[in-house]
């Protein structure tokens, strides 16, 4: 049978059908956005419209003894069925009553608008010779139309309550339904010629008293229909596209305001250096990662209270900017420095030996106690306090590392200051 057409003519009538049974599924679903909630007036007509162009194309593409000639009154009649059928049948669906859990009513409506249109469009051709069709196959064809329609609307539905979030599956549904229409109205048209037998051109008398103006309205109207079908198509691309744009435009906007959040929430806002929080997970996951021994410093600065009392707080914030920098320099990459108060810094290095870490916490009060050039005057009289904890051996949870290592630190501040001691349980008391 299908030997009978000219494959490519069907094949484009087929796109341009489905393009247009898209575009309508697609208005459906804009509508449940408040900014485009007239859209689903215009499923209907670009519904009609697509199985209007795939009827009277693929009447074209027959590959008939002679050419077809139509009544036009007939075919723009059909047109017009085909568009009040699917708007009346997308208005019944969309009312959310008769939508919720059946579709008898709106399938009906289409099945009984696709068969009107293609029986009508039978019918507007004057010299269709001796053809006709079985009872049997008219309801056959009418079967499959109302069963096609059911799984178009079915599949209409699971698009409509899709959330943005799964726009995929929308759009496989979207996919689905357009391409069940398409196979309901396609096997309902070769069902509904399957038996035609054209009788030659002019033996009809009807034939003989149209001239060609009539095959160049059909051929205007179709080049206007698919001109519009694609006119849509192509709007409806450009709309998704900015959607799409400024969606994406948000998602970087949000994901660079959660970097800075972030930031903000585990930073010293002075310093740029982690803050308590920061080190709290820093050292949890130094945990899960079974490193070990870890050496928790914990420096106080000797006497910084005097350069805010003389030079004022802005040099006292110049001067922690300053020492947060030398930290950082002296203990690289290979540790982690944190400011979790005024003139407090914590520092967490994994080291091989005792020797190493005291090897390392005496340069950073070498390099503490350098003079500083700042903006109104020099400091040279800084020195440090530093007392250290070693994980596991003192602790297994931050709090009580922190806890010892800053025992540790006021006890070598009792002592004299500018110096370093690990943290022992036998000469230091810890608060209870
Ligand atoms: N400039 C500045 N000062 C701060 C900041 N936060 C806390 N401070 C001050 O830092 C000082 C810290 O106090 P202390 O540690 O008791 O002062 P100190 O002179 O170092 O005393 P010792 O540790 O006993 O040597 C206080 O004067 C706080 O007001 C800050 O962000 N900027």
């Amino acid at each position: 049978m299908l030997f009978n057409y000219d494959i490519s003519l069907v094949l484009l009538a087929i796109i341009i059908a489905c393009l247009a049974f898209y575009v309508s599924f697609w208005l459906c679903k804009a509508g449940a956005r408040k900014k485009h909630n007239c859209w689903p007036l215009f499923s209907g007509p670009t519904m009609g419209c697509g199985i209007w162009v795939l009827h009277y194309m693929v009447m074209q593409a027959h590959h008939h003894s002679h050419i077809i000639n139509y009544n036009i009154k007939i075919t723009l009649a059909s047109l017009i069925v085909a568009i009040i059928g699917c708007s009346l049948g997308f208005g019944c669906f969309l009312f959310k009553r008769l939508r919720k859990n059946h579709y008898i009513l709106p399938a009906l409506i289409f099945s009984a608008t696709a068969a009107s249109m293609h029986y009508l469009g039978m019918a507007a051709i004057l010299n269709a010779g001796d053809w006709y069709v079985s009872n049997a196959y008219i309801a056959l064809s009418l079967i499959v139309i109302f069963i096609t329609s059911l799984g178009m609307l079915r599949l209409t539905h699971l698009m409509l309550v899709m959330t943005s979030k799964n726009d995929i599956y929308a759009n496989f549904c979207r996919l689905g339904a357009t391409v069940t229409l398409c196979i309901g109205v396609a096997i309902m048209h070769f069902l509904g010629t399957s038996k035609m037998n054209m009788a030659p051109m002019g033996s009809s008398p009807l034939a003989m008293s149209h001239d060609d103006h009539i095959e160049n309205t059909l051929a205007m109207t179709m080049t206007i229909l698919i001109a519009l079908v694609f006119m849509l198509a192509i709007f409806i691309w450009f709309i998704n596209f900015k959607e799409h744009l400024s969606n994406e435009l948000l998602k970087r906007e949000l994901i660079s305001k959660n970097l800075q959040l972030k930031q903000m929430t585990q930073h010293d806002s002075l310093t740029q250096l982690p803050n308590r929080l920061y080190l709290q997970n820093h050292l949890n996951t130094l945990f899960d990662k079974q490193l070990q021994p870890l050496f928790i410093m914990f420096i106080d600065l000797d006497g910084f209270k005097r350069v805010n009392d003389v030079w004022g707080h802005a040099i006292g914030d110049e001067l922690l900017v300053k020492i947060s920098k030398k930290l950082r320099n002296v203990v690289g990459n290979g540790g982690f420095v944190a400011r979790i108060g005024g003139d407090e810094f914590i520092i967490v290095v994994c080291e091989q030996t005792k020797e190493a870490a005291i090897q390392l916490a005496n340069r950073l009060l070498s390099r503490i106690s350098d003079s500083y050039e700042l903006s109104a005057t020099t400091i040279d009289f800084l020195s440090a306090s530093i007392g250290i904890s070693i994980y596991p051996e003192h602790g297994h949870d931050v709090a009580t590392l922190l806890k010892k290592a800053d025992v540790a630190m006021y006890y070598i501040k009792d002592k004299g200051k500018n110096n370093v001691i690990f943290y022992d349980e036998v000469t230091m008391v810890l608060p209870t």
